[in-house]
């Protein structure tokens, strides 16, 4: 029936729009903090301060997996990742730096999508 055809079809779309978002994250000068999980054995005190760690190359695997709904599921996900940074680094250090730059790169790649 067309209107269950109608509703993939946006989902598809917009799994579309966050593959492309992703793509243009991971491309970014400043996303090295952000590519892979942090490795909390290695960072003291990570897994108690950050509850629910997000990463890029897990975006993508969930992403690859069906895992998102929405272009809003997902920003959820990329969201997170930048409010984790925020919450384990200081603003005046290079990876606070990082995650404040990527979230405002972020920010205006989504008013370009809209
Ligand atoms: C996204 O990176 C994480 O916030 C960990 C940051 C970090 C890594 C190594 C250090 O020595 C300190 C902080």
């Amino acid at each position: 029936c067309y209107k269950i055809a109608q509703i993939s079809k946006d989902d598809n779309s917009q799994l579309a729009v966050c593959r492309v978002l992703l793509a243009e994250l991971e491309a970014h000068k400043d996303a090295w903090p952000f590519l892979t999980p942090v490795n909390h054995k290695v960072i003291l005190g990570y897994r108690k301060v950050i509850k629910r760690p997000m990463d890029f190359s897990t975006i993508r695997r969930k992403l690859n997996n069906n895992l998102y709904f929405s272009l809003e599921t997902f920003m959820g996900d990329v969201n997170l990742v930048f409010d984790n940074c925020e919450k384990f680094n200081e603003d005046d250090s290079e990876i606070g730096r990082a995650g404040h730059n990527m979230r405002k790169f972020f920010d205006e790649l989504l008013q370009l999508k809209k």
